[in-house]
């Protein structure tokens, strides 16, 4: 089954490395890329033949659609008359709907809408999937195996993919904000900046450890940390008397409505 993927930004170029990381034949990847100095980069990089948008179309038997959410309709509309029934376009962009990109493929080709994230680089990646109108269950399983190349991959119906998208769409950027934020208190604290970085590094990646083979919950994971009178408590009550949690809420809520608002076109 030969796959392409058109528009190899951040997450395309993701997608990619995870397919030739997992054992894909390159000979079965394409990609569509218009400037030709990053389609020389990536036939380098990967060996991967980068070719225009509609070949992509033409010859895929999957076509991932991997360009900003503004671009999609042009996309789909320059591709449109390329695709016949029997082949799957999946969307890996944020907001545009399944009925979007239905409405502008011919009758017969199945759609799946993703939500990845890019610690799919590191093959940790969280990628949520939708189904369109007319896929069905084999539709699923290559997009489930196509995803899974780069790490979990968990079935939604797709009323959630905007608070999934809000959450860990977007979450990585989160987390690394939190990281950033952490290390640069440790140097006002008057740590080296690269202590300060590998403290706050090993620390993540150990509570992230302890999250996944404990199964605990966060909050039995966080009074373990809270000694009574301690220092934990201390550093906790500012954090709620800096109303961090009603932030992360409306953070999550401002990026839920701008996947809404990506439908719309805006
Ligand atoms: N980055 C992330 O963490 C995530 C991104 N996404 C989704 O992935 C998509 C891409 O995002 P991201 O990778 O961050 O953005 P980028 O801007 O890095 O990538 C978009 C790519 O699409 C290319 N492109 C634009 N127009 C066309 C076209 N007509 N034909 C072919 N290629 C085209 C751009 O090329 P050029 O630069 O030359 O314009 C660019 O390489 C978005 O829809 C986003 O919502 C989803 C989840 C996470
Ligand atoms: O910021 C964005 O719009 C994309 C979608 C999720 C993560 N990055």
């Amino acid at each position: 089954m030969s796959t392409a993927i058109i528009g190899a930004g951040v997450m395309g170029e993701t997608l990619l490395s995870g397919l030739v990381r997992a054992g894909r034949r390159v000979d079965q990847l394409m990609v569509g890329e218009k400037r030709p100095e990053r389609a020389r980069e990536l036939e380098e990089r990967y060996g991967v033949a980068v070719v225009s948008n509609r070949e992509a179309a033409a010859k895929a038997d999957t076509v991932a659609l991997v360009v900003k959410p503004q671009d999609m309709g042009d996309v789909l509309t320059e591709i449109a008359p390329d695709l016949r029934a029997g082949q799957l376009v999946v969307s890996l962009a944020a907001g545009i709907t399944t009925a979007f990109i239905e409405s502008h493929v011919p009758e017969g080709v199945a759609v799946v809408r993703v939500m990845p994230n890019t610690p799919a680089l590191v093959d940790e990646g969280m990628a949520a999937i939708s189904p369109g109108s007319h896929c069905d269950e084999s539709h699923l399983a290559e997009v489930e195996s196509l995803m899974s190349s780069t790490g979990k991959v968990l079935r939604i119906p797709e009323k959630q993919m905007d608070a999934v998208t809000a959450i860990s769409g977007s979450g990585p950027a989160y987390i690394f904000f939190v990281v950033e934020s952490m290390i640069e208190a440790g140097v006002h604290l008057g740590l080296p900046r690269t202590t300060a970085t590998e403290l706050v590094v090993q620390t993540l990646v150990g509570s992230a450890a302890m999250l996944r083979e404990t199964g605990d919950h966060p909050v039995v994971l966080r009074e373990q940390v809270t000694s009574p009178g301690g220092t934990t408590a201390s550093a906790l009550r500012e954090l709620e008397v800096h109303r961090v949690r009603a932030a992360f809420l409306a953070a999550m809520e401002a990026a839920r409505n701008r996947s809404r608002e990506l439908a719309e076109g805006s």
